[in-house]
Order: C-alpha cells, then structure tokens, then sequence
C-alpha cells in the first residue's frame, strides 16, 4: 500500500463531484490514477483505491489531486543540439511534440506517473539530430524508449511495455473478454487511421464507416464513457489520432464526427478531462494547419 501526505485546502476536494477518475499525482512513491470505489471523509481527504492500485492518498492540493500541475516541458532537440548521455541508465521516451504516434507514449507514462522516472526527450523532426538515426532508432522514427541498455519503438508495442515494466496502476484489463476486446480495437488503430486519412482525399463523410465502428465499440461495454468501461491503453491508442481528425473534417470538410454519435461525443468529452492527456496536447487549430500542409498539398 502506497501512502502520500496530504494537506489540503479546498472545498471542490470533498465534494462528492469531484472527479476522482482524472486524479493523477505526481509523486515519485505514488502514483493515482483511477478511484471508481472512492471513499472520500472530508475533511481530510483520504481516497481508498481498491484492486490492483491499492492506495490510501492524501493531496497536497486541489490542484495537485487533479494532476493540474504541469510538467516544464523541455525544448526539442535539433541538429545543433548535444546528445544526451545515451545508456547511462537513464530512461528516456525520445519524441515528437506533435507526433500522435509517439504522444500515445506520453500519455501512457504520464497516467502511469512516471515522470519522473522516463525522461522526455523531444526532437525537432524537421532538423533531426543525426545521432538519433546513429545511436538510436535507425529507422528515425518516434517514438523510441531508452531502457535498460536498449532501445524499443512502435507505439503499440511500446504503451503495453510500460504497462508491464513500469509501477503505477494497470491500464489494461484483467477481464477476459475486455482482454480479448482491448486486442481486437488495438489492432484496428491502423485501419482505422488509414480510412480517415483516405476520406481526406474525398469527401470527409467517406470516414463514416470507420467512426461508427468506433461508435459500436464505444457501446459494447456499458458502465462507462471508455472503450472497455474504465480508461485504458485502448483509448490511449485512439485519442491522439481522433484529436487530431475532429477538428480537421470539422474545418476542412465541415464533417461533424460527434453527430449522430452520442459515444464518440460523450468519450471525447471525458478524454478532454484527463489532466495526464491534457498535458500532451497541442492546440486544435496547429493540428489542423499541420494536416492542411500534409494532406491538402497532395490533393
Ligand atoms: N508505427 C510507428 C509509426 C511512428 C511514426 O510514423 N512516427 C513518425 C512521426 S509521427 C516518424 O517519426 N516518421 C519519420 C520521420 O518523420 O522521418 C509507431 O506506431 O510508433
């Protein structure tokens, strides 16, 4: 059982309304990510975490409890810049801040509370530092892990291995059939993926089919707003790419993606809540100009 010491000074914190589902700390010791059988005795704030994350907490501060405290975030690295000290025994999550593979990455250390155990490492993608090639990823892609001496890449592969090698509470199901489902939705991403980007080359409603599987699978577990009812590496997976594809269809093809689609709608808005996400999003209207430069050029 982890335990933090906690002062606080804030009515919000023992109202029932609180929302302990986004809670996140950022201590090193304790890390707090879900509460759904919260027990709150105000006025001290005592949260009672039960199955894998067993955790007694008390918060610093309100907004310490709702992870509001932001990272400083580090500048990229670009061809000028030093290397780090590659395999010192220092981990390092090599990115790109508006890389929605290698931000899947992100967001999983950061709901893990791991940042202060993998080091961000931000490269600047379009002057690359050689060295990254060199030294790290010969394939030049982000996302890349550091870790014990070796260097892992692909997002996927990547957010199921900080999971399992890393503390911090279990972001994929122990149920069976969640288990099973979790595999089927994350080995759709792609596909996924490929059929919004090919809609950007028509018609934005093209993309229909591909959100409305998202929409059934959004239904298939009941109980709550997240792909397999209780936040997981699966919404990990998609939300960085549907941030990115709202907003685009939204403006470029005056395609609505939350119409008609009560689910997608209600996920987005629960995913806008998570501070540990909230920390690794850029602004709508740069991803929507970054789109524009990629996709539009080619049309
Ligand atoms: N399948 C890879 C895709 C990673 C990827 O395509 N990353 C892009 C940035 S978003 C990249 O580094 N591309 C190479 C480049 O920019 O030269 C993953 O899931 O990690």
């Amino acid at each position: 059982m982890a335990s933090l010491e906690v002062t606080y000074s804030s009515s919000s914190l023992s109202s029932p309304s609180f929302p302990f589902s986004q809670l996140i700390s950022f201590s090193k010791k304790v890390t707090l990510v879900r509460f759904p059988n919260a027990v709150v005795s105000p006025p001290k704030l005592k949260l009672q975490a039960f199955g894998k994350t067993r955790a007694t907490a008390t918060v610093h501060s309100a907004k310490q409890a709702a992870g509001i405290v932001k990272e400083v975030l580090p500048p990229a690295l670009d061809s000028t810049s030093e290397p780090p000290p590659f395999f010192d025994g220092t981990t390092r999550l090599y990115i790109s801040y508006t890389c929605p593979y290698a931000q899947r990455v992100w967001i999983t250390r950061n709901c893990k509370g791991l940042q202060g155990q993998i080091k961000l490492v931000p490269l600047d993608r379009q002057n690359r530092p050689d060295w990254y090639g060199e030294k790290i990823n010969p394939t030049n892609k982000v996302p890349s892990l550091e870790h014990k001496n070796e260097v892992k890449g692909e997002s996927l592969d990547l957010i199921k291995y900080i999971d399992n090698h890393f503390e911090g509470p279990s972001l994929f199901p122990d149920d069976p059939a969640k288990k099973e489902f979790a595999e089927v939705l994350l080995s759709y991403t792609d596909m996924f993926n490929e059929a919004v980007f090919s809609s950007f080359k028509v018609d934005g409603s093209e993309a229909g089919a591909a959100f409305d599987y998202i929409e059934t699978a959004l239904s298939k577990f009941e109980d709550g707003p997240f792909f397999l009812d209780q936040f997981s590496l699966v919404d990990i997976a998609y939300a960085p790419f549907i941030e990115r594809f709202q907003p685009f269809l939204l403006d470029v093809k005056k395609y609505d993606i939350t119409e008609d689609r009560p689910k997608l709608a209600a996920w987005i808005e629960e995913m806008d809540k998570n501070e540990a996400y909230k920390q690794t999003r850029r602004e709508p209207k740069e991803l929507v100009e970054i789109y524009k430069k990629r996709f539009l050029a080619q049309l």
